[in-house]
């Protein structure tokens, strides 16, 4: 028993739009009329999910391409994005921060970028009501697309500013450093938002150093190349600069070797405020249970850690303290 029920069940990175349900795909695709590579369940299957390693980051990302695919009207974008709730609640979690890329959900099809972000936020809003769990939305600037998407994606948030809580950047981190992004997270900063970036996960611990002087992250998605630095790490520790592990995906898209190897372990005993999260979970294949149950021992982890990380998940979440505090009370009763 991994999850601590009397604990907040968090899951604090995870892509709404890299965890499209494969029958979603499949009855968008004929609703929309769109040629899809199978027209079954267990034939789609493997275009739209990990069955193998990939060579690297960017490969395992075009596995996501098929979701958003098939995203022809506004109206498929809320229907995700409720479903999204939903899956929050089959998996247990009781509170997600769930990130999404509006110009990527909106490429395919040239669907209005604000309209993607009114939509998920509709939807996101209408299954918070239905399903009794917490979320709150990151936006994401998908850096593989360039600065002038990424501006055109971050000015669609902005617009909605009230229903979005923090800026994110992911993508090919390695073509797109963060330095082609400091007007973009300026303008996120003054709008209020809280920051958090994909940084650590393909290139080195200086674009982790660069997320956080430069762009003002508070947390850190992945960040696994952290451990190669020592003062970054204490750091991390000192300033309580949350990293957002994803363990499965890191081993998925090559980025550590094997689970055994993942710098996790070596994250919380440094006092580094480490949390375990989902990243993309229908593409990868697994839910938070997996990461808890299966995926934090295999990384060497011990009960009492995986204990604290599935803490650090609430204390590095965006949330006011009265707000964690709800949720802690909620729990322990
Ligand atoms: O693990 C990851 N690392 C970097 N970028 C990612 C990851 N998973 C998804 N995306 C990116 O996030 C956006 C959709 O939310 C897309 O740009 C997708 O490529
Ligand atoms: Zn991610």
């Amino acid at each position: 028993m991994m999850i601590d029920p009397h604990l907040p069940l968090t899951d604090i990175h995870r892509h709404l739009d890299g965890n499209i349900r494969p029958h979603t795909i499949l009855e968008l695709g004929r609703q929309f009329n769109l040629e899809l590579p199978a027209d079954e369940l267990e034939a789609l299957r493997p275009h739209v999910q990990i069955t193998e390693t990939a060579p690297d980051l960017v490969s395992f990302l075009q596995k996501l391409d098929w979701g958003v695919a098939v995203l022809g009207s506004l109206d498929a974008c809320r229907r995700v994005a409720y479903e999204n709730v939903q899956d929050l609640q089959l998996a247990g979690i009781d509170y997600a921060e769930l990130r999404f890329s509006p110009y990527y959900m909106a490429m395919k099809h040239q669907l209005p970028v604000q309209g993607v972000v009114e939509a998920v936020i509709d939807g996101v809003r209408a299954g918070v009501r239905d399903f009794a769990v917490e979320a709150k939305l990151i936006g994401i600037m998908s850096r593989t697309f360039g600065t002038d998407a990424c501006l055109r994606e971050l000015e669609a948030l902005l617009a909605c500013r009230d229903g979005i809580t923090a800026l994110d950047l992911a993508g090919d981190e390695l073509g797109f450093p963060g330095s082609l992004f400091l007007d973009h997270f300026r303008r996120a900063r003054d709008a209020g938002w809280h920051i958090t970036v994909h940084a650590g996960e393909a290139a080195g611990p200086e674009s982790i150093w660069q997320a956080i002087n430069e762009l003002g992250a508070e947390r850190i998605g992945h960040g696994v190349n952290a451990v190669s630095d020592a003062k970054l790490m204490d750091y991390l520790a000192e300033k309580r600069i949350g990293i957002e592990s994803c363990l499965t995906s890191n081993i998925q898209t090559s980025t550590v070797a094997s689970l055994e190897h993942h710098p996790l372990a070596r994250f919380l005993r440094h006092g580094i405020l480490a949390s375990i999260n989902t990243d993309d979970p229908a593409v990868e294949g697994i839910e938070i249970g997996h990461e808890y149950q299966v995926a934090a021992p295999a990384a060497g982890l011990s009960a009492q850690e995986i204990r604290i990380a599935q803490q650090n998940g609430l204390t590095t979440a965006f949330l006011s303290e009265k707000e964690k505090q709800a949720l802690r009370d909620k729990k322990a009763a």
